[in-house]
């Protein structure tokens, strides 16, 4: 599968959303990241057809590198605020939608039981949607997008209202199906990508400011991120003459990280970057 966007422009009015944005993904996990207002459901709108846009093209391609008219057999999407019909069970909503979906007769069954299994709500099959808590229903939006295998899988804020072990469990089954599908994973919470994600988008105001392979992408501040444990003196020095990227204690003790391409101080330690700490830096007005 190949997803190749050239010059993609769409303006609501006269506010651009999305500015000559391309990008080209194949079989891995996209993080899509970037502030309220970036463009990500915007670009995420644009690649499933659900609005037009003024300029540039979407393509996709199958694996023998033949362009694909239609997207939707092939399309799992779970939407920022999924909504279901509320006097339906888990399993009715599953089996309506696998065959709005075109799933043959014959395997739905097989399919809704394991998709059901994989999001942890098999126990639940017959509860009422309208009984479900917050997390229940988000798995229940990924089993729905997931349901069809699709070859692109999109999903907005998948993690939002997960506790931290179904935020896990979802990881899991996102690394599985992203060996042959194209993810993208548009989110806020850099930690959920940050252990999974091949590649990392970041959008900023309708750019693409930054596209590139997880293992290439910490290029830019590399040798920029410094840790200064116990910050009693000079704190306010510090804190004014360099961005500060987190500030946390450890035991009894105050440590804060900045970002510096000089030794900020004698007792600073020079650390790894982090994901968080490259949005940080793009985002947090750190530059
Ligand atoms: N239907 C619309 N009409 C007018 N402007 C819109 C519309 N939808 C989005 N916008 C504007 O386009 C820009 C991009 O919005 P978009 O929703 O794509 O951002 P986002 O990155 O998904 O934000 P969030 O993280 O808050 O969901 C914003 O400035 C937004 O106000």
């Amino acid at each position: 599968m190949k997803l190749v966007i050239e010059n993609l422009t769409k303006k609501y009015k006269n506010k651009v959303a999305l500015d000559n944005v391309s990008l080209s993904m194949e079989n891995g996990i996209y993080a899509l990241l970037g502030p309220n207002g970036a463009g990500k459901t915007t670009l995420i709108y644009s690649i499933i057809g659900l609005i037009t846009y003024q300029q540039g093209s979407i393509k996709y391609y199958d694996d023998q590198n033949m362009e694909m008219e239609s997207l939707y057999e092939i399309l799992g999407y779970l939407p920022q605020y999924p909504s279901f019909y509320k006097n339906f069970s888990v399993y009715e909503m599953l089996l309506y939608i696998a065959t709005l979906k075109g799933l043959k007769k014959n395997i739905i069954k097989e399919r809704i039981s394991e998709v059901l299994h994989e999001v942890n709500l098999w126990d639940d099959k017959n509860m009422k949607i309208k009984a479900l808590s917050g997390g229940m229903k988000q798995r229940l939006g990924i089993a729905q997008a997931i349901i069809n295998h699709p070859r692109i899988l999109i999903v907005d804020e998948p993690t939002a209202g997960l506790d931290p072990k179904e935020r896990i469990r979802f990881r899991d089954v996102i690394k599985n199906i992203s060996l042959n599908t194209i993810v993208i994973f548009a989110t806020h919470i850099v930690s959920d990508v940050e252990l999974i994600a091949t590649n990392i988008i970041l959008l900023k105001s309708g750019k693409v400011i930054l596209d590139e392979k997880r293992e290439t992408v910490f290029q830019y501040i590399e040798n920029k991120i410094w840790e200064i444990e116990d910050v009693k003196e000079n704190t306010d020095e510090l804190l004014t003459k360099y961005p500060v990227l987190e500030a946390y204690w450890i035991e009894d003790k105050v440590h804060i990280k900045i970002i510096s391409d000089e030794k900020p101080a004698a007792f600073a330690i020079q650390i790894k970057p982090r994901l968080e700490d490259l949005y940080m830096y793009y985002f947090g007005d750190v530059q």
